[in-house]
């Protein structure tokens, strides 16, 4: 098999070929899209495949044209504060004892939960391949075609064996492990104590996707909790499928089969770039770094965001790449305000594997930068708001090398958010603002398990993909060929 068809089964399908998960017993729901009611849904900007429908009937966006409700009233700031009970005790910390109750408190007290999605990261260097192979399996990031999905593990067996050599050296460079886990539980703090401050109280919950804290732990502290409203926030300012999609997902496969999470009224928050409070937040550090270079209007601000396959975006109908460049815009529009009229630039850094992603590509730019006599550049990472290994390591080791290489005389970095106060502030406000809005999830009965129970298709699958997986796991060529590009 030649290495342009792996290319392809690495590409993610199209949405609407992809309804996994989804089902409904309710014939409220729309025939074609199984949404109640509307039928058409767009989700910045593109179809959502029914799984992502079923979800948006809790989703709430930040972003008024992308909300599936249509209508102004779930964003408009609230000013009204929500009645609240007693003041919680953990953040991210599981602790609290009792047994798990049945279904949400039917009483009055009302017990607010905030659920923080993130992507996690090893703790340590012995973590790193269990911890690819979680990635790698996440049928969000390895878009394999139906067919062929249940070569999904052993694939993501393959590709994190060979990868983890790489991403251990980058792990042992920062220090010998991710600093995700404890930026996030601070955030979580943190944000806990900025809802106290404007008189909210709630538990913060920490979710990772493909590492501890996992997002199964994090659901049963909330159900160990009593909590009865939930607010889930994920930690990436920008929507990405491989993101935010991916971890909201996996939310909804753990809510749809419990009785006490499928009536948990809950808010989901799926992008929050557009954010006064997170732009302003972003500008300050800009202009502070800034300040750091003996010219700083001869600076270029140079944007780096994590990169995603280009079919993601081209034919996913994933928003991730709009609202970057939106986001790019906003944050340079409050600088101009300010006084600060830098030149700028957005590239896409962190590629893997052997497809194409979003360009133009960080290192390519850096080169170009050099050669086209550019002497001063500050690197804002864009896409995260904690630092990790692509700012620490790709950003501040590697890239800083090659722009140095490449005739770049002074380098700059603006740091990750963190715990910036301006930022969390605006964050309470953000889980604040959609509180009214939380609904209950609906229930589903799993259609596609119907499906995949038919023998036939069962049959033709198992042939056709073990002939596949034999051919390509194999083939030393194959094997190379990955080598080579994931390396
Ligand atoms: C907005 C942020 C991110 C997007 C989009 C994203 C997509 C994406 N990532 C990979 C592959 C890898 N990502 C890895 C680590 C990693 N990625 C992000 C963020 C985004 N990923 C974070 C925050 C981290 C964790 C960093 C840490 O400190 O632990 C890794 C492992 C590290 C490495 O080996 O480079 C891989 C691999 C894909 C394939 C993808 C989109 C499809
Ligand atoms: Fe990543």
């Amino acid at each position: 098999m030649e290495a342009g068809t792996i290319s392809r089964l690495l590409q993610p399908m199209k949405q609407s070929s992809n309804p996994s998960n989804f089902s409904s017993n309710s014939s409220m729901f729309c025939p074609r899209t199984r949404l109640m009611p509307a039928c058409h849904v767009s989700h910045g900007g593109r179809e959502m495949n029914p799984t992502e429908q079923e979800l948006s009937l809790v989703l709430s966006s930040e972003n008024k044209k992308s909300s599936v409700f249509g209508g102004s009233s779930l964003h408009r700031p609230v000013h009204k504060r929500d009645p609240v009970g007693k003041t919680f005790c953990s953040v991210g910390a599981y602790t609290y004892p009792g047994s798990i109750a049945e279904s949400p408190s039917q009483t009055t007290e009302e017990k607010i939960g905030v659920l923080l999605l993130n992507l996690g990261g090893p703790d340590t260097l012995h973590d790193v391949q269990p911890f690819l192979f979680n990635l790698f399996a996440d049928p969000d990031i390895i878009r394999l075609p139906r067919l062929f999905r249940f070569l999904q593990r052993p694939l993501a067996q393959l590709i994190s064996v060979l990868r983890a050599p790489k991403s251990k050296e980058g792990y042992a460079a920062i220090g010998g492990g991710s600093p995700l886990r404890k930026i996030t539980d601070e955030q979580a703090s943190a944000l806990k104590m900025a809802l106290e401050t404007k008189e909210v109280p709630a538990n913060v919950y920490v979710a990772m996707r493909y590492w501890h804290p996992f997002t199964e732990e994090a659901v049963h502290q909330i159900k160990r909790d009593g909590i009865t409203k939930l607010v889930v926030l994920p930690l990436y300012p920008q929507y990405s499928i491989s993101t935010t999609g991916s971890s909201v997902r996996a939310l909804q496969n753990i809510f749809k089969d419990d009785s006490y999470l499928s009536r948990l009224p809950v808010a989901i928050i799926e992008s929050w770039y557009q954010r006064q409070g997170y732009i302003k937040s972003m500008a300050d550090l800009i202009e502070k770094e800034l300040h750091n270079f003996s010219n700083p209007e001869e600076v270029m601000i140079f944007f780096s965001a994590h990169g995603v396959p280009v079919s993601y975006v081209e034919d996913a109908g994933d928003p991730y790449r709009d609202q970057m460049e939106e986001c790019i815009s906003l944050i340079m529009n409050e600088l101009k305000a300010r006084g600060t009229n830098n030149h700028h630039t957005l590239a896409y850094q962190s590629r893997v594997g052997p497809v194409q992603w979003l360009k133009p590509y960080t290192d390519e730019v850096l080169v170009e930068l050099g050669k086209k006599g550019v002497k001063s550049l500050l690197a804002v990472p864009v896409s995260f708001v904690s630092e990790h290994i692509e700012t620490l390591e790709e950003i501040d080791m590697e890239y800083k090398e090659l722009a140095l290489e490449s005739g770049i005389e002074n380098w700059g970095r603006v740091p990750a958010l963190n715990c910036t106060s301006s930022f969390i502030t605006d964050l309470a406000d953000a889980v604040i603002e959609v509180l009214p809005s939380a609904m209950a999830m609906s229930t589903s009965s799993g259609a596609e398990e119907e499906v995949d129970n038919d023998p036939m298709q069962y049959f033709i699958k198992m042939l056709f993909g073990s002939l596949l997986a034999f051919v390509f796991l194999f083939s030393p060529k194959m094997v190379s060929a990955f080598r080579k590009n994931i390396l």
